[in-house]
């Protein structure tokens, strides 16, 4: 085989068939080279799937592992965006048919005596083309969880040639976009009576948090194995994979980290996305990573969720670890409350490390306890259970020889059943439509998806809606909830959409889509109300900090201390303090750096934020610095904004304070 070939840039038309690719000749390797091809093609399988699944055939694996010098990664990037193009090029192929059937059909009717007596068919009843709807790569595949923003599946978008030129995207674009077909008044209508709905499933999202290693992903894979969600021959697959490269004990865990460099560290570093149902809610599930790391990646998904479940390991001296300053217990446990959850689950985890030794499981409840209720959390909206979730016990139920020390003490519910009793929170679907974007990969034909959660209002096919920051318009072409084409969606789901008419080099993640009646504020300064954690170095006027809103981070300065305030009634304290230590509440006055700079960035038009009292989940900010998280916060009033109606000119209004 020739290692010339431009595997990127090949013609999909002709790689569409696998016969068209000339074999070169497999004699041309050394055995050790057959050998390396061979073990690639494996490692390629484990993750992509079979043939049937992947669309890609072993030779084709081959062939771009030998371009490739043997690179798994590589090659799995490779193939996701070669299924992609494949998926693409049939669609436009059953474009042109349509078009030509179409033709064809207005050809009769303009001739219908003389076409129907030629045919012999009846006039008039032409069959009506299929309306394709974009689908994600992760509906129906074989593939492990959907992850959200550093994902394989999140392509180069420059793979595909979305930006290349008039001619390219005519012929993509396979219909026009859709127009809204149901009045805002229904939409409205029908989202209320769902979530009124007696006997319907509620549906919640959870962030799955804790200390690294503490079990999180092996928890969430057993459980997904546990309500059938994790099929016999993943679990296969996953259980072969992990004992090649050494890491058998992670085998559950690969069912929620996807990616080669995970599966290797043994760590999760993004978020996963998965579904599940229980009895009574349908339950999008967030498996966040818990090295600190990644708690960029953490925030991400824990703004998108209503409640958390905290992993804690038993093992002697790993609580504590993971319960210390500086440890993810603590960290994710202040970070979910101040992103607005409310509810927690804590599962004690590995109990068969301490021989499921009651006393243990008691002495780690009692140390979580204070501390939760010192975060926030109310404790009636805490529980606790004890799990071990690699042999899947008290996750589904507790029964069986596995469970009969753990029965011996515990008789309470199971994770399922406590899954099952959470509260959905209120929905605010007429509040205007908010959707800070957490991911953004390609679609299906000319269109590109987004997804994230709604942060207010209900979204409709075919609604026009605008990306902020920016000067562009996207027109919804489908809409998904997980994997299921939904015509709406209101506030509170975690939804796919799949835009039109807009480049996809004006998406970013940590925009926010809304309608362009109602924009959204781009604050550039404005005051804070925080909370300040747990730090060493006092916060001074003329910091620089990040400041995290969704899945945004943008630089910032603390311009001013404005006051402390009593953390019970709010009541000032002190006014122009010069410092801001451990523990106190302060009203600050922030200011995006890149304004003091420059005018024309993309953090210089502001972030797209709202003031707390406005939307809560649209207000909230975390502060952090030097990978720390410092303080977290809510926006209480803008002092400038970038203007958005003369906007190409970067113009940022001052407000007087
Ligand atoms: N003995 C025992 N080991 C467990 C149990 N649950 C998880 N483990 C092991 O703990 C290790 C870490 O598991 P993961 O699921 O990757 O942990 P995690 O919390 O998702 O890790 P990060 O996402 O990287 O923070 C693996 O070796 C698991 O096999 C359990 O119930 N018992």
């Amino acid at each position: 085989m020739s290692r010339h070939r431009d595997i990127r840039n090949m013609n999909y038309r002709d790689e569409l068939d696998d016969a068209a690719i000339s074999d070169g000749g497999d004699e041309d390797m050394t055995p050790e080279q057959q050998a390396q091809i061979n073990d690639g093609l494996e490692q390629v399988r484990l993750i992509i799937g079979d043939e049937a699944s992947s669309d890609i055939s072993d030779r084709s694996i081959k062939e771009a592992l030998w371009e490739y010098y043997f690179d798994v990664d590589k090659t799995v990037q490779w193939a996701y965006e070669e299924r992609q193009r494949r998926k693409i090029a049939r669609e436009r192929k059953a474009a042109k048919e349509r078009e030509k059937a179409l033709k064809q059909q207005a050809q009769r009717s303009t001739a219908p005596s003389a076409a129907a007596s030629r045919a012999g068919t009846p006039v008039g009843s032409p069959s009506k083309p299929k309306k394709s709807i974009g689908v994600s790569f992760a509906s129906g595949s074989s593939t492990p969880a959907r992850k959200m923003a550093t994902d394989q599946q999140q392509l180069d978008l420059s793979g595909l040639n979305l930006t290349a030129g008039a001619t390219n995207q005519a012929e993509v674009l396979d219909e026009p976009p859709p127009k809204m077909s149901i009045a805002r008044e229904k939409v409205l209508e029908e989202a209320r009576r769902a979530l009124d709905a007696e006997g319907e499933k509620k549906g919640i999202s959870i962030v799955v948090i804790g200390h690294v290693d503490a079990g999180k992903s092996t928890l969430m894979g057993r459980l997904l194995y546990e309500l059938g969600r994790l099929d016999e021959k993943t679990k296969r697959a996953n259980e072969r994979g992990s004992e090649k490269i050494g890491k058998s004990s992670f085998s559950w865990a690969w069912g929620l980290d996807g990616t080669i460099e995970e599966r290797e560290r043994g760590i999760t570093m993004d978020i996963a996305l998965q579904t599940l149902a229980t009895p009574n809610r349908q339950i999008t599930v967030l498996d966040a990573p818990g090295h600190k790391d990644f708690i960029p990646n953490m925030i991400s998904g824990a703004s998108q969720a209503d409640c958390a479940l905290l992993v804690v390991d038993s093992t002697t001296g790993e609580f504590e670890s993971g319960f210390q300053r500086g440890g993810q217990t603590r960290e994710h446990l202040i970070l979910v409350r101040s992103l607005g959850v409310a509810q927690v689950i804590v599962a004690v985890n590995k109990l068969d490390q301490v021989e499921w030794s009651r006393s243990r499981y008691d002495e780690i409840c009692g140390a979580l306890r204070p501390f939760l209720v010192q975060t926030g959390f109310q404790p009636s909206k805490t529980k606790f259970l004890p799990v071990g979730a690699m042999q899947g016990i008290n996750l589904v139920s507790c029964d069986g020889p596995a469970a009969a020390e753990l029965k011996q003490w515990y008789k309470g519910p199971t994770l399922v059943d406590l899954l099952d009793t959470l509260v959905p929170p209120v929905r605010d679907i007429t509040s205007p439509l908010r959707v800070p974007i957490s991911n953004v990969f390609k679609g299906s034909g000319s269109g590109v998806a987004v997804s994230g959660r709604l942060c207010g209002g209900v979204v409709q096919v075919g609604e026009k809606l605008r990306a902020l920051p920016g000067e562009e318009t996207a027109i919804v072409k489908s809409i998904e909830i997980e994997d299921q084409s939904v015509p709406w969606a209101a506030s509170g789901s975690n939804v796919t959409l799949y835009l039109t008419a807009i480049d996809p080099v004006n998406l970013n993640v940590g925009s926010v889509l809304c309608p362009s009646t109602d924009l959204v504020t781009l604050a550039t300064s404005f005051v804070a109300r925080i909370i300040v954690f747990d730090i060493q170095v006092p916060i001074t006027a003329g910091a620089s900090v990040e400041i995290c809103h969704h899945s945004r981070d943008v630089p910032a300065t603390v311009v001013k201390l404005i006051s402390t305030l009593d953390r019970a009634s709010g009541k000032v304290v002190k006014q122009n303090p010069r410092v801001l230590a451990k523990g106190v509440s302060a009203e600050v006055r922030l200011a995006l750096r890149t304004t003091q700079i420059s005018g024309s960035s993309s953090a210089a038009r502001g972030i797209p934020l709202e003031t707390f009292a406005t939307n809560k989940d649209m207000g909230r900010i975390l502060i952090r610095r030097g990978g720390e998280t410092i303080a977290a916060g809510k926006a209480i009033n803008f002092l400038a904004v970038f203007d958005i109606l003369t906007s190409f000119k970067g113009v940022v209004l001052e407000i007087d304070e």
